[in-house]
């Protein structure tokens, strides 16, 4: 059995960055620059007034200080005059600063009577914004990069409508066991619910990717046969179940007949040990425990991290950080643990049952403490390693 760490470096190497498209920007969100993105002006491309007010020459500017208003500047529409000494020029936020005007004098900073106003009071600020304050001509947003709602309205301002991002990945997702029926089907008193494929599904889209989801495959060798064919085109193959020892666990004999370069078989970890890795014809395979915690813990150790590799943002491990714990932990057996807890109030507690089967603990979870191989007792108030769900 190999590490995580090791089974990590291989799936790695089972994956590249794939290509580029290039798509409206409107359709940006969550997707990866693959090419930076530059801005063709500046922003504010004015210097601009950020308050509603009066536009005057700085030098002129005290308390008790008289202006003849002669003109207005609005958002959107410029004072094309200057602005001399003892002038104003009413101005609104956004607008641009009228030529000679070096000082925005709040409104709430005058009285007015006809076109004559009067300064009561001085601001610390001049309250301008100068022009490229925000972002200048030139200036770039780096690939890659995955875009928040909050990139989507830079980029805008940048007046970028097309922006060049990662190709999504296709990720085909086939379930097997004679066991499984979809939701919404009616099991006999045999059988559960194909319930990993929804986790999965959802945890590709949710990383970037296009999850495919394939019919249940049956535990026969031509029905499993039949569901790796249908993967084709995929960019990664995930098959869930059948991976362990018994008679009816499959896909590693299937996959091997259909000419899969395994990389590794069995990964000392919990939950998760009979994971497998390889290439099948060409295409990423994860072959997945079946167990609903085993496979949604390992998509997320190592499915994951391959699918940020195959949208351009590199070979970057999962997020670790340091959460007290608030119980006593007893010494690891030689598997890494990915024990299942919940984060309250800054503190760690992992949950009673750690059976690999129950989604309902899964769910209710919101992190993973993670136990090294062969760690010592750990007590409360230990910092542990955790990864946040
Ligand atoms: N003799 C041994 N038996 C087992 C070992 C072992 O080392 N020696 N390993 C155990 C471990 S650890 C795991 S994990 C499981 C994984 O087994 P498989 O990957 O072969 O999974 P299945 O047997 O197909 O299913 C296990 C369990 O999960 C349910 N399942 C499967 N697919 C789905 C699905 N899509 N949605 C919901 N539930 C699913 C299935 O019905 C079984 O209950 O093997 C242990 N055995
Ligand atoms: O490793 Mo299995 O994944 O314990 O349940």
């Amino acid at each position: 059995m190999i590490s995580v760490s090791q089974a990590l470096d291989h799936v790695f190497s089972l994956c590249d960055p794939l290509g580029a498209e290039t798509i409206p920007l409107r359709a940006g969100l969550g997707r990866v620059l693959a090419k930076d993105a530059t801005a063709t002006r500046n922003q504010p491309p004015f210097s601009a007034s950020i308050m509603d007010g009066y536009a005057v020459r700085d030098a002129d500017s005290q308390i008790g200080a008289q202006f003849t208003v002669i003109g207005e500047a609005a958002a959107g529409h410029r004072f094309d005059g200057t602005v001399q000494a003892g002038q104003a020029v009413r101005i609104f936020t956004g607008a641009p600063m009228p030529h000679g005007a070096s000082r925005v004098v709040i409104q709430e900073n005058v009285t007015r009577d006809g076109d004559t106003i009067t300064q009561t009071d001085i601001s610390r600020t001049t309250n301008i914004r100068d022009i490229g304050a925000d972002f200048k001509a030139g200036d770039t947003v780096q690939a890659p990069r995955q875009l928040t709602p909050r990139d989507l309205a830079l980029l805008a301002a940048m007046n970028i409508d097309k922006i060049t991002v990662t190709r999504k990945p296709v990720v085909a997702l086939i379930a097997t066991g004679d066991e499984l029926v979809m939701p919404g089907e009616t099991p006999n008193d045999a059988q559960i619910i194909a319930s990993n494929s929804f986790g999965l599904a959802a945890m590709v889209e949710a990383a970037g990717g296009i999850p495919r989801m394939l019919p249940i495959a049956r535990d026969t060798e031509s029905s499993l046969c039949q569901a790796l064919s249908l993967a084709a085109g995929a960019d990664m193959i995930v098959t869930i179940g059948g991976a362990s020892v018994g008679d009816h666990d499959i896909v590693g004999k299937v996959a091997a007949d259909m000419g899969l370069d395994r990389a590794f078989y069995k990964v000392a970890m919990r939950p998760g040990k009979p994971l497998m890795a390889g290439k099948l014809n060409g295409v990423m395979m994860l072959g997945l425990p079946g167990n609903p915690v085993s496979s949604l813990v390992t998509a997320h150790l190592f499915m994951l991290p391959a699918l940020c590799k195959m949208l351009g943002l590199g070979a970057a491990l999962t997020a670790h950080t340091l959460v007290e714990l608030t119980q006593d932990l007893p010494a690891n057996g030689p598997r890494a643990h990915y024990m299942r807890a919940q984060i309250d109030a800054g503190k760690v507690t992992p949950f009673a049952s750690q059976d690999s089967a129950l989604l309902r603990i899964l769910s209710d979870a919101n992190a993973l403490i993670i136990r090294a191989p062969n760690a010592p007792a750990s007590e409360a108030g230990d910092l542990v390693d955790v990864i946040r769900l």
